[in-house]
């Protein structure tokens, strides 16, 4: 490609944003055109990302004016709720760049690409408004997907995350005191990644989402019951096969530990447990949920959307 692909980021300040530039930063054919933030407007970007160079500095750009950037690429990296008066300025002005939202907003909306690669690509190849999956979201169809036509009654999964899962708005969620020593249930019933699985699978999942002490990475254990009685060579086939050209999923024989995925961009599958009448699977998921939860996966919706290798700029 002859030319860079420029890139606007809203929401730079936060988790999500903050990987997402990282990336940015080392990718070959992206380049940075914005990064808005209020609270850090006029700040200089490289005082906060270091492998960051030049000489960009935070701006606080509303919805207009994001619009009028004249960018081929935004990423939307805000709270929940917030995305319409952005894609809403884009029609106003005309202005038609490639939108990923990594927010919940879009993600029951017809209209908008469900950007799960892995199980997604190639459904609406040419896509210019990607709703990126939840990080939970993620780790639960990469753990349930392989034997969705399996499954008798609903799927339980019982999912912990590090605390950057809640981003940087004060909460319980995120606060260290209330997180010491502490396992901290939320959203038991109804929280928005069950019903984005449910939908996206055409199966129902029950989920129960707990926050945990670390940073970074979420552990997955799905509870799966089946239609017949399945043996574990099986079971493990149908993953392998599932993810055999998958760069981005690790169908490993064991249980994974959320303690060796922190950092790194790809998720891990396995543990696969069955009871004693084969009828009963429990499969556990691992991810960092600002990258292969997030980050990463915003980069492999981009990549693909302009057209490059959808691992481009993602260390596999
Ligand atoms: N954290 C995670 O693990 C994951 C998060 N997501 C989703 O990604 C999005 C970003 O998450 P995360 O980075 O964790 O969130 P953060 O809370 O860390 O960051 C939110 C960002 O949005 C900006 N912002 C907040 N309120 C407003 C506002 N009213 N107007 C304009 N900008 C605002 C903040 O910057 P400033 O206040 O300086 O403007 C900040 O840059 C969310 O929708 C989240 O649900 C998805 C998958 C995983
Ligand atoms: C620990 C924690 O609070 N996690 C967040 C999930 C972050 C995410 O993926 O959320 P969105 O669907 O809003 O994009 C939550 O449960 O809301």
């Amino acid at each position: 490609m002859s030319h860079r692909i420029s890139l606007g980021l809203v929401g730079a300040r936060g988790h999500v944003g903050a990987e997402l530039i990282k990336l940015v930063v080392a990718h070959p054919c992206f380049e940075l055109a914005f990064v808005s933030s209020r609270e850090r407007d006029g700040q200089r970007l490289a005082d906060h990302e270091p492998t960051y160079a030049g000489g960009l500095r935070y701006a606080n750009l509303d919805p207009t004016a994001v619009a009028g950037q004249g960018v081929d690429a935004l990423v939307l990296a805000l709270p929940n709720g917030m995305a319409a008066t952005f894609v809403a300025a884009l029609d106003a002005a005309r202005a038609d760049p490639v939108v990923v939202d990594l927010s919940a907003d879009y993600r029951f909306d017809d209209g908008w690409y469900y950007g799960l690669p892995e199980l997604n690509r190639g459904v609406a190849d040419g896509a210019r408004r990607i709703s990126n999956p939840g990080c939970y979201a993620t780790a639960m169809q990469l753990a349930l997907a392989p034997l969705r036509d399996a499954l008798a009654g609903p799927a339980q999964c019982f999912g912990v995350s590090g605390y950057s899962g809640a981003g940087t708005g004060p909460s319980d969620k995120n606060d260290p005191d209330k997180l010491r020593d502490n396992l901290m249930p939320y959203a038991l019933v109804d929280h928005v990644h069950e019903r984005e699985v449910t939908r996206q699978l055409g199966h129902v999942v029950e989920f129960m989402p707990h926050v945990a002490p670390h940073f970074r990475g979420i552990t997955l254990t799905a509870n799966m019951h089946l239609e017949r009685a399945f043996d574990r060579d099986e079971v493990l086939a149908r993953f392998r096969d599932a993810y055999a050209d998958e760069p981005l999923v690790d169908v490993l024989d064991a249980a994974p530990w959320v303690s060796r995925i922190a950092g790194r961009h790809g998720a891990e599958v396995g543990g696969f447990t069955l009871s004693a009448d084969g009828r009963r699977l429990v499969v556990v998921s691992t991810l960092d949920n600002l990258l292969k939860g997030a980050a990463t996966q915003a980069l492999q919706n981009l990549n693909r959307a302009f057209g490059l290798p959808e691992t481009m700029g993602i260390d596999t």
